[in-house]
């Protein structure tokens, strides 16, 4: 069918007007703008407000757009009633407004208002594209990279039930291609003393390298201390944009990134490393809500990527990194070796951390070749007796067990002990199970009895379901893990 001279104007008409509606919505955003960076100041308005577009306006209804799931929930949440009220004020009539989150596609038919005049700042450097951006050892220069240990890599990384989606997560990162689209950012990854967090960050930090990133690991004090001397020095532009034309920033003990100035400026990098689609790692002793030092800015833009725990290490893993251990010690010691009793005897008895672990295994070596002692299970007692801990094991009790998984799962416990049979029931009801074989000295039948009176072949089969799919499903062991440590706590 053929369009009319009418239709042809109506189009025509349309299009004039959608036109000019995004003109307009243009110039009502620069406004709505500069009141917003009055009212909020120009750090809150760069962390959550720079990166907006308008993608449509029509009459009273305009949508804009952000590049990430977590500024546009941040904005929901926190700030567009205001920015309808702004807009409505500047508009003179009320509007609705809507926050999407920009797809490739979205972006290029995005309306773009001129860019907002910022307040003024000291002349900055040329702001370097991608493509002429620093190359790796610039950046390492200008921003004093803490040194990479090659020793400390994928292949060395034990894989152990406590790490295994942290160590998938890292891994999935630095293989990650600079064209594949960002999948966990930031990927936070927390960790008591001596887990292996460090070793995690180096192996990523190397393999992205070898892929020909550029990638940035400090430790949080670096960053503090760069940035500090950096200001000091009148060269924070340059420390700026250096920092923003990396493709992968690694910050390692971020419990130790000090001062209100420096979260300030971390969490705008950040910002801008996301919104322009580049990774970023962060490590901590603590999950980010308990970093009660952080700045909140910080600390939810972490709590918005994928944060993963490595646990403690079992004795499984920790014999695993002392067979390691003894592999590159023989290599640098020939004719040193360390007999299967000792290995799990150290495995057995050196619980605390991978670093307690590097020194038993240190004064093995040692007191072998200063000493020519023999390495026996006896000079293993005497050479590392300050490592040993002796730990009373803490006894669980089954109604511990059934409470604990419930609150998890949130179901209740007598629907634990019920004998419904729903999907959201039984998968609980079959974890407390094997938590109770596992972790208690009940025989079976003690169990199915507790367990409302069930037969220990129903529990014989949970235990055997609930083994077979924690040794197949990350995320299953992991929530396993976390409810064995809330129950040894
Ligand atoms: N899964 C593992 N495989 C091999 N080695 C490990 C593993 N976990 C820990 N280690 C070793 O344990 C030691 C301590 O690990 P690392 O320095 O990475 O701990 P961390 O979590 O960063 O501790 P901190 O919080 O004190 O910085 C290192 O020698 C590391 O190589």
């Amino acid at each position: 069918m053929f369009a009319t001279h009418d239709t042809v104007r109506e189009i025509t008409e349309d299009a004039t007007d959608t036109m000019s509606d995004s003109m307009r919505a243009g110039a009502i955003w620069e406004r709505v703008s500069r009141r917003l960076r009055a009212e909020l100041g120009e750090d809150v308005f760069s962390s959550w407000f720079k990166s907006i577009e308008i993608e449509a306006a029509q009459g009273d209804a305009v949508r804009l757009s952000v590049p990430t799931r977590f500024l546009k929930s941040w904005i929901d949440h926190h700030y567009k009633d205001r920015i309808i009220a702004r807009w409505s004020e500047e508009a003179d009539r009320p509007v609705s407004i809507d926050v999407a989150v920009r797809t490739a596609a979205s972006a290029r038919a995005v309306v773009r208002p001129r860019p907002v005049e910022e307040t003024p700042r000291p002349a900055a450097a040329p702001a370097a594209g991608r493509a002429e951006a620093p190359q790796l050892s610039s950046v390492q220069n200008t921003l004093g990279g803490s040194p990479l240990d090659p020793r400390l890599t994928f292949d060395t990384f034990i894989q152990g039930r406590s790490n295994t989606l942290a160590r998938a997560a890292a891994l999935q990162v630095a293989q990650a291609r600079p064209t594949d689209a960002v999948l966990f950012n930031p990927l936070y990854i927390h960790a008591g003393v001596g887990l292996g967090k460090t070793h995690l960050l180096h192996a990523v930090a190397g393999m992205a390298q070898a892929g020909g990133r550029r990638v940035l690991y400090l430790t949080a004090e670096k960053f503090t201390f760069g940035f500090v001397a950096a200001l000091k020095n009148q060269t924070a532009i340059a420390f700026k944009e250096a920092l923003r034309n990396i493709d992968l920033l690694i910050i390692d003990d971020l419990q130790f990134l000090q001062g209100k100035q420096t979260q300030a400026e971390f969490c705008h990098t950040l910002n801008a490393l996301i919104d322009a689609g580049r990774q970023i790692v962060v490590a901590g002793d603590r999950p980010p809500s308990d970093l009660e030092n952080l700045d909140e800015r910080v600390r939810s833009r972490l709590a918005g990527g994928l944060t993963v725990e490595i646990g403690a290490l079992d004795e499984n893993l920790r014999f695993d990194i002392l067979k390691q251990k003894l592999a590159q010690a023989k290599l640098a010691h020939p004719g040193f070796d360390v007999p299967p009793a000792v290995m799990t005897y150290v495995a057995k008895n050196v619980t605390q951390n991978g670093r307690d672990l590097d020194g038993a295994f240190n004064r093995l070596i040692a007191t072998n070749r200063l000493t020519s002692q023999p390495v026996t299970v006896e000079m293993a007692e005497r050479s590392i007796r300050d490592l040993v801990r002796v730990v009373e094991p803490k006894r669980v009790k089954i109604e511990d067990i059934q409470k604990i998984v419930a609150q998890h799962y949130n179901v209740s416990r007598s629907d634990i002990l019920s004998s419904r049979r729903t999907a959201t029931v039984v998968r609980p009801r079959q974890i407390a199970m094997y938590l109770a074989k596992t972790m208690t000295l009940r025989s079976l039948p003690e169990i199915g009895r507790r367990f409302g009176g069930r037969d220990h072949t129903t529990v014989l089969h949970a235990v055997r379901k609930i083994e077979g799919l924690v040794g197949q499903d990350p995320a299953l062991c992991e929530e396993v893990e976390v409810l064995k440590r809330r129950l040894n706590d």
